[in-house]
């Protein structure tokens, strides 16, 4: 017989193949994860539960730690301890119990004395520790931008962080395959910033639920690597779980010799292995869609969604032209927390701040593209007098590869404040934030309500044109600088090889003998590990109805809350922003402030995509503890349903009618009951009950309240057995080069810059 022919698969297939230990019957997976990353916000609650449960962390050695969000960006001069140096309370608890962690632990952490700190997603590359045809996690939604290297990466919740921290792996459902093709080519002063707004703004934030995007074409294939992350990193909010390129010459150039790259032998073996990391010819995608680049220009957002973009030569859109009446309102409501009038031109608005930085724009390629635009308005441009504008460096490397190429000088010149590493007024958890009302003309990825500071105003752009807003004081099309932008072009002095020649001064904290992965087996728990987890069976109660779409979840839970080191306490911050009064302080006349929907079980969203953005599991801790443990909306954000489950609650997906159905049910105050056992949920009035699904697995665990964790220690043998094939199979993804001797490599940067 001939042998069977094999099938032509995606990237993601095969990274995904390659990935898999077990798979249950109904077709979810135990998939191994070769490198997590920890931050301080999402960690706390996780390695509380390993202390809990006497378990140690299985992999130290592939696991690496840092703080980003709650660092203040002053100067570290004087920094001698988070205790002295982190003056608000809670961010300094949070950086603290993270030192404790890792020592506890034994993990390797990047501290703020350390030139290698800054955010997680900068980090990873930088170091070599992100490689192609890998999987990777962090408790942080932004671990898409990894994918640039051509691995599976992507964020998780606090309990998922728990379990891979305990057992190195994670049970998921496979996603469908997408893929994105731009061809042709970018008009000159395009960036990759463009393209992904523009992407966003074509397939919107729910686009690419349920998906992992491949990017393809000649325009992702001709960016540099930090233009194929700043791409991938906004695949979150393109409602994908991840984002994917191919890796190629480009990819591998740019980590030869990374500190955590493989060497020698292993390079090769490594590169040979990264080479078969394409799309076969034929594979088979569930959803295509093509761009071409020739469309997309300077691309800006004007709204409170990341979808709410339009080209720098456009107006702000009009409520009135928009028929839906969801979206209408939403429209409105947008334009009446951006200050904003229907039809004002996007380069009239004038802004209070620029905010260069954050995991999606503060690599060393988007400092120079912002530091060409600064060189070419002239020795003497200066910053507009209204406008403060901050530079934050994605990480201490990238701060100190840029004053050696003379960036911050031309920076501060110019007025800008050069600040140190994290994520800054990304989302505000730190000292860096807007005043209510403040406009920012923002890098960063988010323009959530409040998202950089209570009231605060976000515009997303490319670093250039923030560069050039910061100038002239308002949003501006950076085309107007481009035939200066070509003459000073030649006076950037790229350092295209840099070296780092301190050592640092936090060394790693020494891997201990209780943390070894040999001994991981002593901890496993009994096999009937009691669960802290709730059941979920039948739940009967008040439903509050939700006129909304895409409810993300810093809506849901905003940014001031996170800094907590418990799963509880959350039920006041709770859609905070909607059920306070600002100025007052009051309660508003929001849903869930109104009687009998104060005292709701259900919430029935009738928009889309409910808990997109941020992977933060305190949106699920805080509805629960509000006493709601069933949501029902057409669709769910793919992070926020796995949280929800984790927590012993229960998120229903049925079509958009239905949930219409049920929220005028609940408008007149009917209770409703679901019943997961039947899988139906029973209405008021004899009317006919309305049936949904779940994954039987989950199903399961949620009836029995059965912990994952537990269950997937139990499958140990397999999980050794997958890691003697993974060191014979990948020997360059076991351990890292950390223990013990800290290796001064030199840093790489790609010469080419974005355009
Ligand atoms: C704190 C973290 C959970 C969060 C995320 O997942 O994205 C943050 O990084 C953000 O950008 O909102
Ligand atoms: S999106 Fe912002 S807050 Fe979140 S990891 Fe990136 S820089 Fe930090």
């Amino acid at each position: 017989m001939p042998a069977a022919v094999p099938k032509p698969r995606t990237l993601y297939d095969k990274i995904w193949d390659d990935h898999v230990v077990d798979v249950n019957e109904d077709g979810l997976a135990l998939i191994y994860i070769d490198r997590h990353l920890v931050h301080e916000v999402t960690s706390p609650q996780a390695f509380e539960g390993l202390r809990n449960a006497t378990r140690a962390v299985r992999r130290p050695d592939c696991t690496l730690a840092t703080v980003d969000h709650n660092v203040p960006t002053v100067s570290r001069k004087d920094f001698k301890s988070v205790d002295s140096f982190i003056a608000e309370p809670d961010s300094r608890a949070q950086c603290a119990a993270l030192e404790e962690n890792v020592k506890e632990f034994g993990l390797t952490y990047f501290g703020m004395k350390d030139r290698r700190q800054g955010i997680v997603h900068v980090i990873g590359p930088e170091q070599g520790f992100t490689l192609p045809g890998i999987t990777c996690v962090c408790g942080d939604s932004h671990t898409s931008t990894h994918g640039a290297f051509g691995s599976l990466a992507f964020g998780i919740g606090t309990s998922e962080v728990e379990h891979v921290l305990a057992t190195q792996t994670l049970l998921q459902k496979k996603s469908k395959n997408m893929r994105i093709t731009v061809d042709g080519e970018l008009h000159e002063g395009v960036t990759s910033k463009d393209v992904i707004l523009h992407i966003i703004g074509v397939i919107g934030t729910a686009g690419g639920t349920g998906c992992v995007i491949e990017y393809a074409g000649s325009v992702f294939r001709g960016f540099s690597m930090e233009a194929r992350m700043s791409v991938c990193n906004m695949s979150i909010e393109a409602g994908a779980r991840a984002g994917m390129v191919a890796p190629d010459e480009i990819t591998f150039a740019y980590l030869r010799d990374r500190p955590l790259s493989p060497k020698g032998e292993e390079w090769d073996q490594a590169v040979a292995y990264w080479k078969t990391l394409k799309s076969d010819e034929g594979a088979k995608f569930d959803i295509e869609v093509k761009i071409n680049a020739a469309d997309i220009i300077p691309t800006v957002t004007w709204g409170t969604s990341p979808q709410d973009v339009v080209a720098i030569t456009g107006k702000v859109p009009d409520p009135a032209n928009i028929t839906d009446s969801v979206k209408k309102a939403s429209a409105e409501r947008s334009l009446s927390y951006m200050g904003l009038k229907a039809n004002t031109p996007m380069e009239e608005i004038t802004i209070d701040k620029v905010f260069i930085g954050s995991c999606t724009n503060s690599r060393i390629e988007d400092l120079r593209s912002a530091a060409k635009v600064v060189l070419a308005a002239g020795p003497d441009a200066k910053v507009a007098d209204h406008v403060v504008a901050m530079i934050v460096p994605g990480s201490g490397v990238i701060k100190q590869h840029a004053e050696a190429e003379g960036l911050d000088a031309i920076f501060k010149r110019a007025g800008f404040d050069w600040r140190e590493a994290g994520c800054s007024m990304c989302l505000g958890m730190n000292p860096d934030q807007l005043a209510p009302g403040e406009r920012c003309a923002s890098t960063s990825n988010r323009n959530f309500e409040g998202r950089q500071g209570a009231g605060g105003r976000t515009h997303l752009l490319s670093p250039a044109m923030a560069a050039a807003a910061a100038l002239t004081g308002k949003l501006t099309d950076v085309r107007r600088f481009l035939g200066k932008i070509r003459e000073v072009d030649s006076k950037l002095k790229n350092k295209s090889e840099f070296e780092f020649l301190d050592e640092p001064t936090i060394p790693p904290a020494p891997i201990t003998p209780a943390s070894h992965p040999a001994d991981s087996q002593k901890a496993l728990p009994p096999k009937d590990t009691p669960s802290s987890v709730q059941k979920f069976t039948v739940l009967k109660g008040i439903a509050a109805p939700l006129h909304m779409e895409n409810v993300d979840t810093d809506m849901i839970i905003p940014k001031q809350f996170l800094k907590t080191l418990k799963r509880s306490g959350l039920a006041n911050a709770l859609f905070y922003t909607l059920r306070k009064d600002p100025h007052t302080g009051k309660d508003t006349d929001f849903i869930l402030n109104r009687s009998p929907y104060d005292r709701a079980r259900i919430l029935v969203c009738t928009g889309k995509n409910f808990g997109c953005g941020s992977s933060r599991e305190h949106a699920p801790w805080s509805l629960n503890d509000f006493g709601i443990r069933c949501i029902i909306a057409p669709s769910f954000a793919d992070i926020f349903r796995n949280n929800s489950m984790q927590n012993g609650m229960l998120p229903v997906a049925i079509p958009q009618e239905q949930c219409r159905e049920l929220a005028e049910d609940a408008e007149a105050g009917f209770e409703l009951e679901v019943d997961l056992e039947k899988q139906e949920i029973r209405r008021p009035g004899g009317k006919p009950a309305i049936s949904f699904s779940t994954d039987p697995f989950r199903r399961h665990c949620l009836l029995n309240g059965l912990d994952d964790i537990g269950l997937t220690l139990q499958r140990e043998g397999s999980i050794k057995s997958f890691e003697t094939r993974r060191s014979q199979t990948w020997p360059w993804l076991d351990g890292f080069g950390y223990n013990g001797k800290i290796p001064i490599k030199p840093v790489r940067a790609t010469k080419k810059t974005d355009w």
